[in-house]
């Protein structure tokens, strides 16, 4: 097992800065990273991995810093959808460069090579050039890559963008395995039901700064938010009927009893059957969700239905 964290780093490109402030904290386990386009995801795994140096705070794995040792940098092993394939060399010969610079005896590299591509799908398409492969499936070679010496830490940005359910399925089950053997698995995404369905736990980015993190159900549950709040008195027991009707309370500053609900609709409706127990409503306001423009980008991006 490997642990990776990270202390208060900034990091951008030419001067210019894209991810702030991030602090992290990932040993065994799969660790989502979720944020809309452009939110720095990639930029933040091209620090992890130590490829690009941060501006300040520092990145340790066990203890090291990737960008200066060069036996840290080797627990990683990263896939983009930029990753650089041999365009002109087949998925098994790009699979075979790639062992042969992990320093992976050729007996060894055979059988790995042979796992990953039946793993991803990938071994009919074994002999063909990278160049011709579609969008997912050099998405795949990328994450075979990734996979073939089983590295203690792996960073998998958006990986399964691109991929059909039938493997993405089966690449789910996988990702859970590795950490469950004690693999550290920091993978990215903009799709919350990849999140939800993946994740120990997600850090949500936005704007290049983290704005959220928890387990995937309390933060889909945030991200979706609690969108009325009411504020109620009146000389009955408020209390009594507020836990009749299923609803949580808490007392306001100025003494009221405060309910939230999710929606319009539930706030008219309640309001309604308060209204008629007597109970009278003082104010009924929407609630500001600090992550609500997140989960609006989110959704605009059409990458999930939180109805599933
Ligand atoms: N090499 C680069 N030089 C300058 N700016 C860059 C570079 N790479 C990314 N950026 C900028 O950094 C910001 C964050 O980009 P990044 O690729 O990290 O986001 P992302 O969350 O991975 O987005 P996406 O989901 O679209 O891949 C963007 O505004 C982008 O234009």
């Amino acid at each position: 097992m490997a642990k990776l964290t990270v202390e208060n780093v900034c990091a951008g490109y030419r001067g210019k800065l894209v991810v702030r402030d991030i602090n992290l904290e990932y040993d065994a386990g799969i660790h989502i990273l979720l944020g809309p386009n452009g939110a720095g995801k990639t930029t933040t795994f091209r620090v992890l991995a130590g490829i690009l140096a941060p501006m300040s705070g520092v990145v340790r794995i066990d203890g090291r810093d990737p960008h200066s040792a060069v036996d840290a940098k080797a627990l990683i092993g990263m896939a983009t959808h930029r990753s650089a394939l041999a365009p002109r060399l087949s998925v098994v010969d790009n699979l075979r460069y790639w062992a042969r610079v992990l320093g992976m005896s050729s007996g060894t590299a055979e059988a790995r090579i042979a796992d990953v591509l039946g793993l991803l799908g990938l071994t009919g398409f074994a002999d063909q050039r990278t160049e011709t492969l579609s969008r997912g499936q050099s998405q795949r070679v990328s994450l075979a890559k990734a996979f073939l010496n089983r590295p203690p830490i792996l960073l998998l940005d958006e990986p399964m963008s691109g991929v059909d359910p039938g493997t993405a399925a089966q690449l789910s089950d996988h990702l859970r395995a590795l950490a469950d053997a004690g693999h550290t698995i920091v993978a990215s995404t903009h799709a919350l039901a990849d999140a939800s369905r993946l994740a120990d736990d997600v850090t949500v980015l936005h704007g290049g700064r983290i704005v959220g993190r928890g387990e995937p159900a309390a933060l889909r549950a945030s991200l979706m938010g609690s969108a009325y709040r009411l504020q109620l008195r009146g000389s009955g027991d408020i209390p009594g009927a507020l836990a009749e009707l299923g609803y949580r309370w808490e007392q306001s500053r100025t003494g009221h009893v405060v309910i939230e609900v999710s929606d319009e609709g539930e706030a008219r409706s309640l309001v309604a059957r308060l209204i008629g127990s007597g109970i009278g409503v003082h104010e009924v306001a929407p609630v500001r969700n600090p992550l609500e423009d997140v989960y609006q980008q989110l959704q605009s991006e059409g990458a999930d239905s939180v109805a599933e």
